[in-house]
């Protein structure tokens, strides 16, 4: 589903500030997979996601996505397929309108052939079951401003948006960091929930070694632009949670 292929990726290239984010990295992920990704600051995760996601090009090598070469394609044209979901609970929504007309616009911004989608009724009974599957009550605040919600609630809902329209991808760049600890587990769940139910290929980026270790079905180690570990499903069921921390004593 996602294949990167000897992908070279330098910032301020040619000047002394350059910086070597990705170097020689190939990556092959399979449809269906949840690869979580861990490393130490600036090893290069959110380049890698980024390359993927068509916010940065790759200098050299080649990024398919669902046998589509999309090296040099940008990032809105690659959204069909691919959904993204950052650290900030706020960056994903609008907070002055309510719960439905951030889906509306979500929806329209997914959907390439017109807007009738925002308005039906079939529109607004879809996303209220898919909501009342979260299990936060949200489905009956509907018309609540997004903004007035907890930053837990606001990510579990960023999340099932970007999941409705058929996406096949679901990158997630660090969505607990800002969020407590009790938050962030029924975001981690959520997400853990909705990967099965859409049958989503996904990458996680994270700094939580707990995370880490309970989810996902592959789990990469970056370090100064490169993988250095891919530890597979059956080969993780052999790691304990110290394993993860030794890694990075
Ligand atoms: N737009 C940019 N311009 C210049 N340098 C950049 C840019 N983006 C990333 N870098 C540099 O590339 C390297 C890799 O950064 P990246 O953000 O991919 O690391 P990361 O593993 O995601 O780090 P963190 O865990 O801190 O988020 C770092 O040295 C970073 O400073």
């Amino acid at each position: 589903m996602i294949a990167l292929n000897s992908v070279y990726k330098t910032f301020n290239r040619g000047k002394a500030s350059a910086i070597i984010a990705i170097n020689n990295v190939s990556l092959n992920i399979a449809a269906g997979e949840f690869v979580v990704i861990v490393g130490s600051n600036g090893s290069g995760k959110s380049t890698l996601l980024n390359l993927v996601a068509g916010s940065v090009y790759a200098d050299e090598g080649t990024v398919q996505i669902d046998g589509n070469n999309v090296t040099r394609m940008a990032d809105h044209q690659r959204s069909k397929w691919v959904a993204r979901v950052f650290q900030n609970p706020l960056s994903g929504t609008a907070p002055d309108l309510s719960i439905i007309d951030n889906f509306r616009l979500a929806a329209i911004r997914t959907k390439r052939k017109g807007l009738s989608v925002g308005v039906n009724a079939g529109f607004m009974d879809k996303v209220k079951g898919h909501i009342a599957t979260l299990g936060m009550g949200l489905e009956n605040k509907l018309e609540q401003p997004m903004g007035t919600l907890s930053g837990g609630q606001r990510q579990a809902l960023t999340l099932l948006m970007s999941v409705m329209d058929s996406c096949k991808v679901l990158l997630l760049d660090e969505p607990t960091a800002a969020l407590d600890p009790r938050s962030a587990e029924t975001v981690m769940r959520t997400a853990d929930q909705l990967i099965r139910d859409f049958n989503l290929t996904s990458i996680l980026i994270t700094h939580n070694l707990k995370d880490a270790y309970q989810y996902g079905t592959r789990l990469i180690q970056m370090n100064e632009g490169a993988i250095v570990r891919d530890v597979s499903a059956e080969e993780k069921k052999t790691l304990t949670q110290n394993d993860l921390f030794s890694w990075f004593s």
